[in-house]
């Protein structure tokens, strides 16, 4: 269990943190989403001790990194943007090199493991240099992991990935997850890129947490009247269906215009009663809108 408990963080003149508590569950992945600046990475060093804060504590499996340091960094790996990798170096010889470094035990037999497991076997004898921005983020990722952490933070993991690269990473962490056990908390300002993945969000802006949830929960706060695009062959036409005006798209596409989430299997009922549907879907509750939704929600905060 990893406790946030009112973090504040005062850069001289500039309050980067304001007042931020939030719990991560063992075994959970979250994500820490917010625009630049609004104090993820900030954030992530209070967590895992490299910074202290100003005011309220952190508490990691009950110890505070900024006083238990080397105990927290014996727990987290922490993936930033610095990735710290040697270009002259093979990913393989880097690894070696680190693990000397931090004393790992079983050297060769952990780094065949994490080799394995984000999948750099047929890159690990080529020099650094020569990778992919996605291959030094997983040749990152097994870095951090060298010492078997079980709690992980990614700042921004996906910075600078085309979109093969960011799903690669983000199939990693549902690996690392998975097989590893590990608690991880991962930074984005893209909120889409990051809902196949996580569990659980936590919204920053400013500085300060402006909401949190599950998917489903921040979704249902924020998408007070679904738009339902409805693909159907209705024989006797859209305007059958009682109750609605929907914007007829074609003769097998509409889209309607509920009041409430409440209202939609009431629509299908009657739509299924009409003919056959091949397609619903909510159009406006994709989590992109949902985030400018929050945005624009605490935009005075
Ligand atoms: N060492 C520092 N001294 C002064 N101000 C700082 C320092 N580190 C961060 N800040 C400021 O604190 C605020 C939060 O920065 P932080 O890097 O935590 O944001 P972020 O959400 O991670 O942004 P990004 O997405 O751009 O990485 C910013 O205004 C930043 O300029």
């Amino acid at each position: 269990m990893i406790n946030v408990r009112n973090i504040s963080k005062q850069f001289k003149d500039h309050q980067a943190l304001n007042d931020v508590s939030f719990t991560l569950t063992e075994g959970s992945i979250t994500g820490l989403i917010g625009p630049n600046g609004s104090g993820k990475t900030t954030l992530i060093r209070i967590m895992n001790g490299v910074l202290g804060a100003s005011g309220g504590q952190v508490r990691i499996h009950g110890l505070d990194p900024f006083v238990e340091t080397e105990k927290v960094l014996a727990m987290c790996g922490t993936l930033t943007e610095q990735s710290g990798l040697y270009d002259n170096m093979s990913g393989r010889d880097n690894l070696a090199f680190f693990a000397d470094a931090f004393g790992i035990p079983q050297r060769d037999g952990r780094i065949n493991e994490l080799v394995d497991l984000l999948e750099l076997q047929d890159y690990q004898h080529r020099k650094v240099g020569t990778y992919s921005t996605g291959m030094k983020k997983r040749l990152g990722l097994a870095r951090v992991l060298l010492h078997r952490p079980s709690v992980l933070f990614l700042d921004e993991p996906t910075n600078g990935l085309d979109p093969d690269g960011i799903q690669m990473v983000l199939r990693m962490i549902r690996r690392l997850n998975k097989e590893e056990h590990l608690t991880i908390l991962v930074s984005s300002h893209v909120l889409s890129q990051l809902s196949a993945v996580c569990d659980h969000y936590v919204f920053m802006q400013n500085g300060c947490k402006v909401e949190e949830g599950t998917e489903h929960e921040i979704i249902s706060r924020y998408q007070t009247a679904p738009q339902i695009e409805v693909e159907a062959v209705l024989p006797e036409g859209w305007n059958r269906v009682e109750g609605y005006s929907p914007e007829v798209i074609s003769a097998q596409r509409a889209v309607f215009q509920l009041q409430s989430r409440e209202d939609i299997p009431t629509l299908l009922r009657q739509l299924t009663a009409h003919g056959e549907v091949y397609q619903a879907r909510i159009v406006n509750s994709d989590l992109e809108r949902i985030y400018f939704a929050i945005r624009e929600a605490h935009h005075h905060e």
